[in-house]
């Protein structure tokens, strides 16, 4: 009866649509992308339904007419950065429609200041993009690159990708031909760049202008780009990142205080007594030292050394840079009327960090967070974790139980040793309990410690309880903060690294081979990428870094040929690798000659934590973490370039464990990010 006098009223067509809509999931053309752009993802990266959210950032950065700034943790391989890029790609196309004209028509103006003139509205040869994306490394610059040049090669024939986006990056091979496009078309809709290149390009260049064309600010992998410092971090450090903070936060203020301080007309109107000017506001307002210098002198007061103690004060008061508010006090934009939107993007946001990025007024309005409440885990359940532990005599094991490795670790402690890495376990046990910290995470969000019973962790709230205030002396910087802190396999010098890490990953490539598609590796940050790679090719297999696969498409292209040649022979090599896995458990020594022909066919990527951080290289069935992560964040990032959107993916550390305290700290970092090991079995 109601259906019908709905059908009489002609409401039923909106009504069905009302109930579709309801229904069912949106498409990404009714998200608001452009239907052109959505075939083109559908057809060349076989993205056709969004996901949840997905569905959340898409419609509300195209219609975000608040200028309200955005927070986005997902997990990792969940397609953050592919949004963003349809997204931006979306405006970029509605920028270019609203100022449509021919290259022929342009003429960018000397003066790189001079900017927003009529001259330039007509011919649209603009000196300021309308988004910005910056990215913390090359590597993933150019993946975005490479995937907005497909999209719109596909979506757009007809416009020359230079005025929809254009990347920015350091290196011989990429300035030039930036540079050249630039100066020839002028700032593109979209200009993704890393923070040293777009910093070079504001600060020092001074080719690229903000104004009010900028409206949507975008950062990936946030945690990376700032890496705040932790409470655990030693004074010292926290007062050289003070004077010389990340390029990130560099650019990022001077985009935000450009906005600002040039265009004071849109400050805000309820605003009831204007003054003259910011800085002027500023200085009157100033009647104590900046807040973060306030906050140093107070950590400085709690330390123990008294000599060290009134040296670090006077170091501080005294310190011009430290008391220069242009830098040491936040932006305060809440005077003024909004006329950007900040998007911060990662799998790992700290409460930590978004604390550090309010303090510096970068969000003067709340922020939308927009995260998967559902998961109790940042790792995408579809990886298998699993942990090689090389010991003393270079055997090689499964991550040990948790009493076992305990057992040990006290065994170690009361032997005196010359041996360098248990000196550092000797020292540890006379001091107090904080400072027996075997590392945290940079947010401090948790912590391993040593304690009497052995190795344990603690997390969140309670570390913020137990040690509130924890100053570190100078002289503790390598206990606590420095990289040696963190992975006692440093200790063992590059040639031995290689050798053997190289020697493992080709027995695992073999062990694993029917499951292998390609392989991604991370060395430690200190390694040569050319040693290892040396070590790899003496027993047959090619390597190559990630950032070629981003640039030498005739490598790309090779690499995908041989991923097929692999894939045929994947059959006939079953049998073979059966064989293979009984001698590996029989006897490890076996001489790697006995391997398979075409080991060299198997795409093996060599990286590091930095440089692979956010990139999505295709088909990764294999991470090979070869050293101990530095924290659970940093392990997170790394075993997430596999499993991603729900392909099937394997992690594999290997560890080399000089001072047994290796096994308690991976099971530590498994613990906090609620992964559970996986035995290999063929491993004893
Ligand atoms: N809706 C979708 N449908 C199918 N595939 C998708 C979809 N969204 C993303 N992908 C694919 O998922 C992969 C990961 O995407 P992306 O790199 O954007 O993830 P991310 O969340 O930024 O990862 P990370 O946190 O590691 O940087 C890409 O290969 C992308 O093509």
């Amino acid at each position: 009866m109601i259906v019908s006098l709905l059908r009489k009223s002609q409401a039923l067509p909106r009504f069905t649509v009302a109930v579709r809509r309801f229904s069912s999931w949106p498409t990404f053309e009714e998200l608001g992308i452009n239907p052109k752009i959505s075939q083109a993802a559908s057809q060349c990266l076989g993205i056709e339904t969004p996901t949840k959210m997905q569905t959340q950032i898409i419609p509300a950065i195209l219609k975000n007419q608040k200028f309200e700034d955005f927070i986005v943790e997902n997990e990792t391989g969940s397609g953050k950065t592919i949004s963003i890029v349809l997204t931006l790609l979306t405006l970029a196309h509605k920028d270019y429609s609203k100022f449509a004209f021919s290259d022929s028509e342009l003429s960018v103006p000397e003066n790189p200041n001079q900017i927003f003139a009529p001259r330039l509205m007509e011919s649209h040869a603009f000196r300021t993009p309308s988004s910005l994306f910056i990215v913390p490394n090359r590597e993933l610059a150019m993946q975005i690159d490479t995937w907005s040049k497909k999209l719109s090669a596909i979506a757009f024939p007809e416009i020359n990708h230079v005025h929809l986006m254009q990347t920015f990056t350091r290196g011989e091979d990429f300035v030039y031909d930036q540079m050249l496009n630039f100066e020839k078309y002028g700032a593109p809709s979209v200009l993704v760049s890393t923070p040293n290149r777009l910093h070079e390009m504001l600060l020092e260049e001074k080719k690229l202008v903000i104004d009010r064309r900028l409206k949507n600010i975008f950062i990936d992998e946030i945690d990376l780009a700032l890496q705040i410092l932790g409470r655990y971090a030693p004074l010292t450090k926290k007062i050289t990142r003070l004077k010389k903070p990340k390029e990130t936060q560099v650019v990022l203020e001077h985009c935000l205080k450009e906005l600002y301080t040039r265009y004071q007309a849109v400050r805000k109107s309820t605003f009831k007594k204007e003054p003259a000017n910011r800085d002027s506001f500023m200085f009157e307002n100033k009647k104590n030292v900046p807040y973060q210098v306030l906050e140093l002198l107070y950590s400085a007061s709690k330390l123990r050394d008294s000599s060290k103690k009134k040296r670090l004060i006077s170091q501080i008061k005294n310190d011009k840079v430290l008391n220069d508010p242009e830098l040491m006090d936040p932006l305060n934009l809440t005077l003024y009327r909004k006329i950007h939107s900040l998007c911060c993007l990662s799998a790992t946001v700290s409460s930590d960090l978004i604390s550090f990025m309010k303090s510096r007024g970068w969000f003067p309005s709340p922020i939308n967070v927009i995260k998967d409440r559902d998961r109790t885990s940042k790792v995408p359940a579809i990886i298998t974790h699993s942990v090689i532990v090389v010991d003393k005599n270079d055997n090689v094991r499964n991550l040990a139980p948790k009493g076992f490795s305990e057992s040990i670790s006290k065994e170690t402690m009361k032997k005196p040793s010359t041996d360098i890495s248990s000196r550092v376990i000797e020292e540890s046990k006379d001091r107090p309990s904080e400072d027996n910290m075997l590392f945290s995470d940079e947010d401090q969000s948790f912590a391993i410690k040593q304690s009497e019973s052995g190795i344990e962790h603690i997390e969140g709230d309670s570390l913020k309880q137990e040690n509130k205030y924890i100053v570190e002396d100078e002289e503790d910087e390598t206990e606590t903060n420095g990289k040696d802190n963190f992975d006692f396999s440093s200790r063992v010098d590059n040639e031995l690294y290689s050798s053997l890490m190289s020697e493992i990953v080709a027995k695992m490539i073999e062990l694993e081979r029917p499951t292998i598609k390609s392989v991604l590796v991370f060395l430690e940050p200190q390694r040569s990428f050319h040693m290892f790679s040396e070590a790899l090719e003496e027993l047959g297999y090619t390597s190559e870094m990630i950032l070629d696969n981003f640039t030498n498409k005739d490598k790309f292209r090779e690499t995908n040929e041989t991923k097929e040649k692999v894939s045929n022979k994947a059959d006939t090599l079953d049998n073979t690798i059966k064989n293979k896995d009984n001698e590996y458990s029989e006897n490890k020594t076996d001489s790697i000659n006995q391997y398979t022909e075409d080991r060299e066919h198997i795409p093996i990527y060599i990286a590091t934590e930095s440089h692979g951080r956010g990139i999505d290289i295709p088909d990764v069935s294999h991470v090979f973490i070869l050293g101990l992560p530095k924290s659970p964040r940093s392990y997170l990032h790394m075993a997430g370039r596999t499993g991603r959107f729900g392909k099937p993916g394997k992690a594999i550390t290997v560890v080399i464990n000089r001072n047994s305290k290796s096994d308690g700290k991976m099971r530590g970092i498994f613990s906090l990010l609620g992964i559970k090991h996986t035995d290999l079995e063929y491993l004893d």
